[in-house]
């Protein structure tokens, strides 16, 4: 839409020119059909519903009925209106047909401001961050924005078409609002009229398309005026009308396309803003984050404007287990005070005197592997909510009294992924760090505390006293159903005889919840994972026998077992291509896979804690292709990275909110039902579709049932027991403890008569995952890469190696000054782990050494991967004749363009497609009986 900032000034000449100069007018839908009607007053009066073209408004003159039939809307930039917020600029509304025929509202967020029509269009078009509001209208409206000195030119005449005369080319994009009068005007820029503060207040921008929302819905009623006045802007976000944010906050909901709450929002969002203690578990992806961010966002707008001189107190404090969930954290905090409006009290952070302002709220993070100087800066310097690792933290607070006090003197205290933060040696910060703010007296340090650090801490403890309106919110994807109970019942019931308390247990009686009885809302789905997560498994066993025989004459053909799953990941990844983050058990086996599937071309970055922080950052940039990796929008991450591969331990399990994840591959199964959870929760997030793939190694197998067990998925229930099927003579005690959930001690005897085995009741009480099928044509030409591959990393470890050595040769020789014969640096390939031989060190046979091997192979490896993969029966020479016929396919763009002869279809549909066909195979023999 062109010309926005004009588009402002047009209107304030509408207002103040008392109507009869307004610039604003509604247009009819169709420009040429209004041109044709003749420019006549009475004919405008006597059918107003049906008029194309609408009068300018004058004082004098009557008012017209607006048709709603009659009108367009098109994307409109709210920050043009009087009265509007700056901040609003670049958010329009766009009008679109639903599935059941309906117009839908759709509110677009655009990051900068929106230039020219055409642009607005192409922004909205591509832009995943709206929010749709349905409105229940069959017409499309057009807003439009008019006035200026061409207005003029038409004062006194009644016609919509002479009353704004228009370039062409701006009047094709611009609206008309010359059927309002200057009341209707008056309504829509009188601040009165819109709702203040505590339900959307100062949204004027949203105010003002509520209006035209609202009017439209009116119109339809027949009232013939578009309603301005008393305007609910609330409307706009209706799902988010019951839980009161500051408005500034329901604009950012509102940018981000965050239209409706999601489920866990929705329950503890009231508690929390209500000043209560909140325990939320819910799913992964479903927006825990800004369940607990929203109160505290909330409270610190609704607080006093801090002041630039004095330094602000801290009010939250965020704990998170990872370095890369805080910052992630603290992104998603920002990303919801950008839209923050400037007022009287508040600051934006913009020039003031020559000096930049202090933002309104400030964000810090305390995060281990960044430097340390720069973080105890920015917490000297003050702020509001500070993100942080427990063991950085706590370093900080150990010589920062300020701090320490700080923490005693919190407002809201949140523990994100709970379960977590108990583990891996992060609990003894955490617990000192969850210990100041505890009220009882009984736990401040006295001079008998053997904690030199908290003894160090008397006088803070003395002299401050922690607050007693402090809010604790816990969250987490899986926090177990009894410490859920204990955290409502504040009380830990002790445990059983010969058990010890848990950590999270301990966790749990340390955090001094404020609230009697803390809100604790479990939306943890059934299985564990979110129900729109497709999984599935492969066996990596060698299920082509035949085919491995025939290659194994040449023995380099033969694929040992833990290049089998190599082999199924590199199919994997080639057949199913996009965003895929792969979890693997250790951190030698990414240092073992990454370079593998670097020589294979594939795109691979490493994620585990040995990596330097910025590495660390920096790999999860190159997943999301930009220096900002969590902020910029999916839309724009989904289109810069479409195949990136990402291999990672489970330092990526928790928390990470990866935009467009496809898929989540267990290269190795996880050890505990809650990291299946947290792992597959990378992908299906936030409503999106998401696909889980387990590679299930042989020897995996057992533990892998175990797994599925654990996650609830039994397909037996004691009902289907039956008749004992299974008659394998063994002990039947394993049964005690691998039951499913639901069985009693009746079914156990029922179970011990079966006289089964553990593992074999797991195989059939254990739900089996679908497995994806595999096409086999393909793999002897991958293993035979794969194959290459290996060969090339093993030399090129050789070359390092020996550059390494003759370094080493070098330097000491240097050192200690002495001439080395050229003979001991030319082709020696020296092995200091070699047994020394009285021959001295081996040459290497038929020349070259390990570097023209490398280049041999990678010679090799290059002419492979040129090579077409093809599927049996596809001929690359004849793509129109064969068995396999792939030339329409491709054509088509339905045939996958890397394995001839596959197809494109998405992972989790082939999965359905092989189960099938399976299927049919299945009951082939059993329809033959009948
Ligand atoms: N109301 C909402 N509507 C739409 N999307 C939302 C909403 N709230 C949050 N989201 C989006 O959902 C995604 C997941 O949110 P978030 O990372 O907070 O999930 P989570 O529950 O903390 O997940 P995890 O358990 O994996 O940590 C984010 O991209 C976030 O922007």
């Amino acid at each position: 839409m062109p010309g926005l900032d004009s588009s402002s000034s047009r209107l304030a000449t509408a207002k103040s020119s008392n109507g009869s100069r307004s610039g604003l007018k509604l247009k009819s839908k169709s420009k040429s059909k209004s041109k044709s009607k003749p420019k006549s007053k009475s004919k405008a009066k006597s059918s107003p519903s049906t008029t194309d073209t609408i009068s300018p408004p004058s004082a004098k003159r009557q008012r017209q009925r607006l048709a709603a039939d009659s009108l367009r809307w098109k994307a409109l930039n709210a920050g043009s209106f009087a009265g509007v917020d700056a901040e609003l600029e670049g958010v329009g509304v766009e009008w679109e047909e639903d599935d059941k025929g309906r117009k839908v509202a759709r509110f677009v967020a655009a990051e900068g401001k929106t230039k020219g029509k055409g642009k607005a269009k192409e922004k909205t078009d591509d832009e995943d961050a709206t929010g749709q509001i349905n409105a229940d209208v069959d017409e499309e409206v057009e807003f439009e924005v008019a006035g200026g000195s061409d207005a003029s030119e038409d004062e006194g005449d009644d016609s919509a078409e002479e009353a704004v005369q228009w370039p062409e080319e701006e009047d094709a994009g611009l609206p008309s609002f010359s059927a309002l009068d200057a009341e209707e005007l008056d309504e829509v820029d009188d601040e009165e009229n819109v709702e203040q503060e505590d339900t959307f207040d100062g949204a004027y921008g949203y105010g003002c398309l509520a209006i035209a929302v609202s009017g439209v819905w009116l119109d339809r009623g027949g009232t013939g005026r578009i309603r301005g006045a008393n305007p609910r802007p609330d409307s706009l976000l209706p799902e988010w009308k019951a839980i009161s944010l500051h408005s500034s906050l329901k604009r950012s909901l509102l940018a981000s396309g965050f239209v409706k709450p999601t489920n866990i929002q929705a329950r503890s969002l009231p508690a929390g803003l209500a000043g209560r203690d909140v325990v939320g578990v819910a799913e992964t992806g479903s927006g825990k984050t800004l369940a607990y961010s929203l109160p505290i966002l909330s409270h610190l707008l609704r607080s006093p404007a801090p002041k630039a001189s004095v330094r602000r107190p801290l009010s939250a404090l965020v704990l998170c287990p990872t370095r890369e969930l805080a910052l992630q954290v603290v992104e998603h905090l920002q990303r919801l005070l950008k839209h923050i409006a400037p007022d009287s009290d508040s600051d934006s952070g913009e020039a003031l005197g020559g000096k930049k302002r202090p933002p309104r709220v400030s964000i810090g993070s305390v995060v281990g592997g960044l430097s340390a100087q720069k973080q105890k800066r920015i917490v000297e310097r003050g702020c509001d909510v500070l993100v942080a690792t427990p063991g950085r933290l706590w370093d900080l607070i150990k010589s920062d009294d300020e701090l320490a006090a700080g923490i005693r003197g919190l407002r809201f205290l949140i523990i994100d992924e709970a379960d977590r933060m108990i583990e891996n040696g992060h609990f003894a910060e955490l617990e000192s760090i969850v210990r100041l703010t505890q009220r009882d007296d009984s736990q401040a340090p006295g001079p008998d505390d053997d904690d030199p650090v908290f003894a160090a801490m008397s006088t803070i403890f003395s002299e401050t006293t922690p607050r007693e309106d402090m809010q604790t919110f816990v969250f987490s994807a899986t926090l177990s159903k009894d410490l859920q109970q204990n955290l409502k019942r504040r009380t830990r019931r002790p445990p059983k005889k010969g058990k010890r308390a848990s950590a999270l247990e301990d966790l749990v009686e340390k955090l001094d919840f404020r609230d009697e009885n803390p809100e604790v809302i479990d939306l943890s789905p059934e299985g564990g994972v979110v129900k729109h997560l497709k999984e599935s498994m492969v066996e990596c066993v060698i299920a082509d026998k035949a085919s491995a025989t025939a290659h194994c004459r040449h023995t380099y053909m033969l694929i040992l077992p833990p290049l089998i799953q190599d082999l199924y990941l590199y199919y994997f990844l080639l057949r199913y291509p996009g965003r895929s983050l792969v979890f693997i058990g250790s951190i030698d086996g990414i240092r073992r896979l990454v370079p593998l599937f670097e020589v294979l071309q594939v795109p691979v970055y490493p994620l585990h804690s040995q990596l330097q922080q910025k590495q660390r950052l920096k790999n999860l940039d190159r997943q999301n292709e930009s220096p900002f990796p969590l902020i910029i929008s999916s839309r724009v991450l989904f289109k810069a990275s479409k195949h990136a591969v990402l291999i990672a331990t489970d330092v990526a399990a928790r928390g990470l909110d990866i935009p467009h994840v496809d898929h989540v591959i267990h290269f190795n199964l996880p050890r505990t039902a809650d990291a299946y959870i947290h792992r597959s929760g990378r992908t299906a997030r936030a409503q999106n579709p998401g696909f889980a793939l387990q590679l299930c190694a042989p020897e995996e197998r057992g533990m892998q049932r175990a797994l599925m067990k654990s996650l609830g998925r039994s397909k037996c229930t004691p009902a289907h027991l039956g008749p004992p099927r299974l008659t394998t003579p063994t002990s039947p005690c394993p049964l005690l403890s691998i039951l499913p959930s639901g069985f009693c001690k009746s079914d156990l005897g029922r179970l011990r008569s079966m006289r089964i085995s553990g593992s074999e009741l797991m195989r059939n009480l254990a739900e089996e995952l679908p497995d994806l099928p595999i096409d086999a044509g393909f793999m002897p030409k991958l293993k035979e890469r794969i194959r290459l591959a290996k060969a090339i990393e093993k030399a090129q470890h050789e070359v390092k190696k020996e550059n390494h050595d003759k370094n080493w040769l070098k330097e000491t020789a240097e050192a200690m000054d002495l001439d080395l014969d050229p003979d001991m640096l030319s082709d020696l390939e020296y092995d200091p782990d070699e047994p020394v031989s009285r021959k001295g060190p081996k040459r290497k046979q038929g020349g070259g050494g390990p570097s023209a091997n490398v280049a041999n192979l990678k010679a090799e490896l290059r002419e492979r991967l040129a090579e077409p993969l093809m599927a049996r029966g596809v001929s690359a020479r004849y793509p129109t004749s064969g068995s396999k016929v792939i030339i329409d396919d491709l054509l088509a763009e339905k045939g996958h363009t890397t394995l001839l002869g596959a197809g494109t279809a998405k992972a989790w549909d082939e999965v359905q497609s092989g189960r099938k066909k399976l299927g049919n195979k299945r009951k082939r023999p059993q329809q033959q009986q009948h």
